[in-house]
């Protein structure tokens, strides 16, 4: 059923789509928290610049042939975790209410995609799965930056360690685009040998995609996206730009094939930090978000 009245939250893709929260099989969570960025700030912009952008998107999928969202309910729900109207929110308090908020949407059987606001978020997000599944499923973070720090800046919870909670929840990583690390999380990888698909691999190997699914050891997976995995010269608006990152058909034909080949429980799409007078990153980041939905509704049979 598709709202007639204007919703109170902006939705996804705008009046285009707009469907109740019970129809929906697609939430979208807002989180525009931001307290431990470095380098550059502002994702907690992201969240508002890539629903404004997503009116802009067509509707119809040219690479699906679809009208994904008439096809399957979209629904935008209110933000959470808004440092823009609270920066006292703590990192606690933050992973509590994502945790809490996710967990909803699973318990309703929803497809949830988060949208950030800054990485250290993912931690509550994989938390809610960890607690509604019972059975381990991987953590596929693409990613610049290997954010498997102990701790950075005083904080245990600051986005240069999401992957190092995630790993420490005893989940199996893959990381992937993967060009920016420091000595610690150098000697982690080569000790835990914890599966790293490089960057600069990427563009030796034509098979990589499929070398990097061979490395997925569960039927489940999660996907975690902080958009400096993707190269700047598509999304500049990010706290930390490292040059040489995925392009656009690599992001999403590897995406294609993960959904194709196992089952995504979850996504999150984080670090989008929009750059004034610039809609690159914002619709750039609107429009892979979207092809996840679109890569879900064909491998689930939605359409
Ligand atoms: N977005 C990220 N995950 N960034 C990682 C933290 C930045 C580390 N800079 C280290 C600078 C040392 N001079
Ligand atoms: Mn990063
Ligand atoms: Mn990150």
């Amino acid at each position: 059923m598709l709202l007639q009245s204007t919703p109170a939250v902006r939705q996804f893709l705008g009046l285009e789509a707009t469907s109740t929260y019970e129809a929906a099989k697609v939430v979208i969570l807002p989180i525009p928290y931001e307290a431990t960025t470095t380098f550059r700030k502002g994702c907690e912009k992201g969240p508002d610049a890539l629903l404004e952008a997503s009116d802009q998107l067509e509707a119809y999928d040219e690479e699906l042939k679809r009208e994904t969202c008439i096809e399957v309910g979209i629904y935008t729900h209110s933000a959470i975790a808004d440092t823009r109207q609270n920066p006292n929110i703590s990192a606690d308090e933050m992973l509590a209410v994502t945790t809490e908020t996710v967990s909803r949407f699973i318990a309703d059987n929803k497809f949830v995609i988060a949208v950030g606001g800054e990485h250290a978020i993912t931690t509550g997000v994989v938390r809610a799965y960890q607690q509604a599944i019972d059975e381990p499923f991987t953590v596929v973070q693409i990613d610049a930056h290997g954010d498997m720090r102990h701790e950075y800046e005083g904080s245990l919870h600051n986005h240069a360690c999401v992957m190092r909670r995630v790993l420490e929840m005893g989940l199996p990583t893959l990381s992937v685009g993967i060009r920016s690390i420091c000595q610690e999380e150098a000697l982690l990888i080569e000790e835990k040998q914890i599966p790293v698909v490089w960057a600069r691999d990427i563009t030796n190997n034509p098979n990589w995609i499929e070398d990097a699914i061979a490395q997925i050891s569960t039927p489940k997976v999660f996907i975690t996206i902080d958009v400096d995995g993707i190269d700047p010269s598509l999304i500049p608006g990010v706290g930390t730009p490292e040059p040489g990152g995925l392009d656009w058909y690599s992001i999403t034909k590897f995406m294609r094939r993960v959904f194709e080949t196992h089952q995504v429980i979850g996504c999150d799409i984080m670090e989008l930090a929009p750059i004034a007078d610039s809609v690159v990153s914002e619709y750039t980041t609107a429009k892979l978000l979207y092809k996840l939905i679109g890569y879900q509704a064909l491998t689930q049979g939605w359409f």
